[in-house]
């Protein structure tokens, strides 16, 4: 990848150890960061995030144990409307966030894994594997909580109250996403592992993976390696952000290949807020005589759109979808 310029930084590492352990002054200098990073890049990595590294390990072995079932056990628990289930391997086409024209299928296959319980959309489908539904459950409610954890810092660095987002978000519409992508020796022309695309999230965890492959697109336009930190998260601001904040928190561009010899793992939490939650620009995001970028949606609204834009076809039995 083309080497990166000093007019855009990179992607930063932002330790939230002192501000996890609720050190004076910690939460506005983290936030300071944050903002900076969420206006210039879209991405950054967080340290010291508290999440196990076993669980995480655990997590990452949920993933491979659910893709080398045969694939008419997984084509058992195909999606259901709620995107919920299996995703066969070019069964996507990343099409909501106009990137690319006309991207090929991609190269991977997905279970997603939604909200339980009170508040679910649908009723999760799981595998008959042992031990998976309370892994991946485990590690579903842990990265809830480090989402909730900072929106603290989201808020003071929109200049709102720290708890602005709290109630917002006591009840997120968020998914686990299991992807396997297998390995690909000569990706073909507007052929990706997953293609160009932005998140729809509020912001994106994305564990350290083993198998590197992950690009982002800077603002200049240039796609950069965003490399392996081992023990961090890759933490990414998704559109519902970027519409409250009326396009100041960016949500950038990105793809991932394979090009190892070797399977490739990925588990993303992509965090929303509540389902009713009413994504309109914020006070403090709001430009004086000018009318908000976007129209003001709940989540569900807004989820709705987008799984039409990427999913649709699925049951219209065409061929092609995104990312959550
Ligand atoms: O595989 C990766 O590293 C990123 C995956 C991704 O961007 C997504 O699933 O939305
Ligand atoms: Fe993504």
């Amino acid at each position: 990848m083309t080497e990166p310029n000093a007019t855009t930084p990179e992607i930063p590492v932002i330790d939230l150890g002192a501000f996890l352990a609720g050190e004076p002054g910690a939460a506005e200098a983290t936030a300071a960061k944050l903002r900076e990073t969420c206006e210039t890049v879209g991405f950054m990595y967080i340290s010291n995030h508290g999440v196990p590294q076993e669980l995480i390990d655990r997590t990452f072995a949920t993933a491979a144990a659910f893709h080398a079932q045969p694939i008419e056990k997984k084509m058992e628990l195909m999606v259901d409307k709620a995107m919920q289930g299996y995703l066969p391997i070019r069964g996507s086409t990343s099409r909501a966030s106009a990137i690319v024209t006309n991207p090929e299928p991609n190269e991977n296959e997905a279970f997603f894994i939604k909200r339980e319980g009170k508040d679910a959309e649908e009723s999760n489908r799981w595998p008959d594997l042992p031990g998976f539904r309370e892994s991946a459950l485990a590690y579903y409610a842990a990265l809830e909580t480090l989402a909730q954890k900072m929106l603290p810092l989201y808020a003071l660095a929109l200049d709102l109250p720290a708890d602005y987002f709290a109630e917002k978000c006591d009840a997120p519409f968020s998914t686990l996403r299991l992807s396997h992508y297998p390995p690909v020796k000569a990706y073909a022309e507007n052929q990706f592992g997953i293609a160009p695309h932005t998140d729809s999230t509020f912001l994106t965890l994305l564990a350290q993976n083993k198998v590197q492959g992950l690009q982002i697109r800077r603002q200049d336009g240039v796609w950069i390696d965003a490399p392996v930190i081992e023990g961090t998260f890759i933490v990414n601001t998704g559109d519902i952000l970027n519409r409250w904040t009326n396009g100041r928190f960016l949500s950038t561009p990105h793809r991932a290949f394979n090009v190892s010899d070797q399977p490739r793992y990925a588990i993303p939490y992509f965090f929303h807020p509540n389902a009713n939650t009413l994504v309109e620009c914020l006070p403090s995001c709001a430009i004086e005589g000018e009318a908000p970028r976007f129209p003001a949606q709940t989540t569900a609204e807004y989820m709705a759109w987008f799984r039409g834009r990427n999913y649709d076809h699925l049951r219209k039995a065409e061929p092609a979808i995104a990312a959550e």
